[in-house]
């Protein structure tokens, strides 16, 4: 299977059900799931999590990522201190398709503790099968290549 359609999966200790639930719906529509854990319920540090997610990302090795913490919010702030990497936090389905379209993300977060597992699941959906419309769009994602430094 190509890189393209794998999907690493990675959360702190908030959002592991979730995450597992992510896992199984994703799969069953034919990715290929890298999920790097945690899979027991100790307090964690979702820095250390994004980070490792982003990194299978921006190194290519998977396609997207999609996080998980409790708002969603740190682990994304944490991903995208990783070059190349564009992530957005999502509550709502038509974000999740947008943060594609038009930002061409490469991550999704979530936070387990802002939505439900069939709410989750639609976003990720959303995020999943909307695809980048490039032209003025890509003009501004290059914008924010740019400011990487
Ligand atoms: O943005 C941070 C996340 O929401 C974390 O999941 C959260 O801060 C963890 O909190 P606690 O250690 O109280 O479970």
């Amino acid at each position: 299977m190509s890189t393209s359609k794998r999907i690493v999966l990675s959360s702190d200790h908030a959002a592991i059900p979730l995450r597992q639930a992510i896992a199984t719906h994703v799969a069953a529509r034919g990715w290929e799931v890298v999920d790097i854990g945690p899979v027991t319920p100790e307090s964690t540090h979702y820095p250390d999590h994004g980070a490792a997610a982003a990194r299978r990302v921006a190194s290519g090795d998977c396609g997207l990522g999609i996080i998980l913490c409790g708002t969603g919010q740190g682990i994304m702030m944490a991903a995208n201190k990783i070059k190349g990497i564009r992530c957005g936090v999502c509550s709502d389905a038509f974000s999740a398709r947008m943060i594609r379209q038009h930002n061409d993300a490469n991550m999704l977060s979530i936070g387990a503790r802002v939505v439900g597992e069939g709410l989750a699941l639609d976003i990720v959906d959303a995020f999943l099968n909307a695809t980048f419309e490039g032209g003025r769009h890509g003009t501004r994602v290059d914008m924010i290549t740019a400011l990487e430094g």
